[in-house]
């Protein structure tokens, strides 16, 4: 019998769709090019572009953190969402515009609405752990 399409979408991991390591990372290198053009966060960001080693591990911390929260391989090992973001007191608006960046990249590289939408879930179940921490 041929398998709903519901059923096929639930055995395919979100890792899966998001077309793996090489996937996630295409989207946190185009996330963090949008946010350093981005006026409402961008001065949260311009000040690592001297140091592209450090820059280097946060987007590998950013790559693993994305990798377990979407069933792919669990290797983070970065600090907590509240503890990293804890005293930037970031507020609510700052949060829409880096996960707008983040969805935007990912229609920009073709991903389909239901993996967007997916995505835009898990940030805003993040939210409340990132915004005036
Ligand atoms: C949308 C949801 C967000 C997620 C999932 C997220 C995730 C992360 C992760 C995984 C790291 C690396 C942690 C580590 O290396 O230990 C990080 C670092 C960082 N995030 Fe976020 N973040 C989000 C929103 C934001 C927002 C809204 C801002 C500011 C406007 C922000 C600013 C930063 C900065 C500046 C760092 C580097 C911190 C440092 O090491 O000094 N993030 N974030």
């Amino acid at each position: 019998m041929t398998q709903s399409l519901g059923a096929q979408l639930s055995t395919v991991t979100l890792y899966e769709r998001l077309g793996g390591a090489g996937g996630i990372r295409r989207i946190v290198d185009g996330a963090i090019d949008a946010h350093m053009r981005n006026p409402v966060i961008q001065h949260r960001f311009l000040p690592y572009e001297d140091r592209p080693e450090y820059v280097e591990e946060v987007k590998q911390h950013t790559c693993d953190f994305f990798a377990a929260g979407s069933d792919g391989p669990d290797r983070y090992r970065g600090r907590s969402m509240t503890e990293t973001h804890r005293g930037m007191d970031i507020s609510a608006r700052e949060y829409e515009a880096a996960a707008d960046d983040i969805l935007t990249t990912m229609a920009q590289l073709g991903y389909d609405g239901d993996t967007r939408a997916e995505v835009g879930e898990i940030l805003g179940s993040l939210k409340e752990e990132i915004i005036h921490v």
